[in-house]
């Protein structure tokens, strides 16, 4: 046997791994040349539906990180602790190290890719955004020669399963967490999914990739999509969009106003429920599909899709990431930095402040029925430089009167000034949503 392979974890992603590294047949030739030669749980008495070769599994995972036999380290535990430990440990004992955790890298990335490269050793995290679909490749090397302009994801399985659900069927949010919970898709504590923090953790990977520098994940705008009703639902759907949770990174046109230098330009980088158009490609990607277009230049529009999340698509990502490792010990005999597998980032991104942002709005207000309403709105909107598209009054709840709104461009500080005022407004009841248009 080539290469030996020290696996952290054995849940859904580790079995996924293991699965395949036991079923070379019909694969990849290099996958005969790897071995499992030890497997870390927290927990060996309990029952696995996979037969590992004897004496492989072990409670002990510092001793994993740390064995001279072992070539390759892959971290499958999740969570921040004892992940980050772990893997710093593989990298001081000369491993190569491979990774599912986006929670790590996005808050650790500095220091575990330094310490790599001080170390000689490579960090892959295909799996870490995307699942199977080969998404940190592709901007790692594929797309290379291209000057990245936006990137906007679909890259949480369990909120866009979620919103699917509810669009599709009227499903209630706790029933159909609780499915995604059963079927692999969510994270050890579901908030990280359903409060849009994973899908930050992976817009950071994403941007840092793309724009060539590392992005603080403070940085990262974060709305999940607990507040998200049914209702919202239907009437973005009546006005022809559905709602999904984007991930979005932008290069702004805007420069920084000490030098006006095209270097300095800044980066938005957001998560939130949006309202999307029934006939954008990303409207279509369902359940727990996932999506990242990419739009650079020269290249245009791309996009990638496939499932983001569950065993099986997810080690796809694992092993490839195993192979690229194992490819490069095989041909070279002193590894030396790949400037293509690497991360080389110096400094920082520049954020834009999320008040910078232009976007479109769509607001649902509960006001008093009384003369005028509607023309308080417009005017305040208009007294901050808000421009309407539409303004429709939806239904009456009692002696409520139920307006939407749907704006044009606008830049985002403008119009949350004029929903300060709004709120406070004598005719109006309650803001029951606020949600940003694509
Ligand atoms: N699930 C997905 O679809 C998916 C997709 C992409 C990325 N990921 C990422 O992949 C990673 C793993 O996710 P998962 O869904 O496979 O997790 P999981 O099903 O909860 O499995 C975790 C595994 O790690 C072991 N483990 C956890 N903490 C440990 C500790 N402190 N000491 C020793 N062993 C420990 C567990 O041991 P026991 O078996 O003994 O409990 C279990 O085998 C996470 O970073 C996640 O974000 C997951
Ligand atoms: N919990 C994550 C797993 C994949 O990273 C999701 O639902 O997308
Ligand atoms: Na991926």
């Amino acid at each position: 046997m080539g290469f030996k392979i020290g696996l952290l974890g054995l849940g859904t992603v580790g079995a996924g791994t293991a699965e395949i590294l036991l079923s070379p047949d019909g694969r990849h030739p290099l996958l005969q040349e790897l071995e499992i030669y030890r497997v870390g749980v927290r927990d060996i008495s309990r029952p696995r539906s996979l037969q590992l070769p004897e004496n492989v599994l072990t409670s002990d995972l510092e001793a994993i990180a740390t064995d001279p036999e072992v070539d390759i380290v892959v971290e499958l535990i999740g969570g921040l602790e004892p992940a980050r430990s772990l893997i710093l440990q593989a990298i001081a004992s000369g491993k190569h190290v491979v990774t599912a955790n986006k929670a790590v890298i996005s808050r650790y990335g500095e220091e575990i890719f330094e310490a790599a490269n001080a170390k000689g050793v490579y960090i892959m995290l295909e799996a870490a955004v995307g699942g199977g679909i080969p998404v940190i490749q592709t901007l790692k090397q594929s797309l290379g020669a291209n000057r990245i302009q936006t990137v906007i994801g679909i890259v949480n399985g369990t909120t866009n399963y979620i919103l699917t659900r509810m669009q599709t069927e009227g499903a209630d949010f706790a029933e159909v967490l609780a499915d995604a919970q059963q079927l692999g898709y969510a994270e050890a504590d579901p908030a990280a999914d359903v409060d849009g923090l994973d899908a930050a953790d992976k817009i950071a990977i994403l941007a840092s990739l793309a724009f060539g520098g590392r992005i603080k994940l403070a940085d990262v705008y974060c709305e999940g999509i607990r507040q998200v009703t049914a209702s919202d639902i239907d009437y973005a759907d009546k006005l022809g969009f559905v709602i999904k949770l984007l991930a979005i990174a932008q290069k702004n046109c805007q420069t920084t106003e000490e030098n006006g230098d095209k270097e300095n330009e800044l980066i938005s980088i957001r998560v939130h429920p949006t309202c999307v158009s029934k006939t954008h490609p990303l409207a279509s990607v369902n359940g727990v599909y996932n999506a990242i277009l990419v739009e650079g230049e020269p290249i245009g529009q791309l996009m990638l899709y496939g499932r983001g999340a569950g065993a099986g698509p997810t080690a796809s990502a694992v092993v490839s990431d195993i192979m690229n490792i194992a490819a490069i010990l095989k041909t070279e005999t002193v590894p030396i930095p790949h400037p293509l597998l690497s991360c080389n980032h110096q400094h920082y991104c520049q954020i834009a402040k999320m008040e910078e942002l232009v976007t479109r709005f769509y607001a649902r207000f509960l006001t008093r029925d009384t003369p005028g309403v509607i023309g308080k709105l417009g005017t305040c909107f208009g007294n901050h430089k808000v421009s309407l598209q539409s303004v429709v009054q939806t239904g009456i709840h009692g002696d409520l009167v139920e307006i939407v709104v749907v704006s044009h461009d606008v830049k985002e500080g403008n119009f949350q000034q004029a929903i300060a005022e709004i709120r406070a407004m004598e005719s109006i009841h309650s803001i029951a949503s606020i949600l940003r248009v694509l």
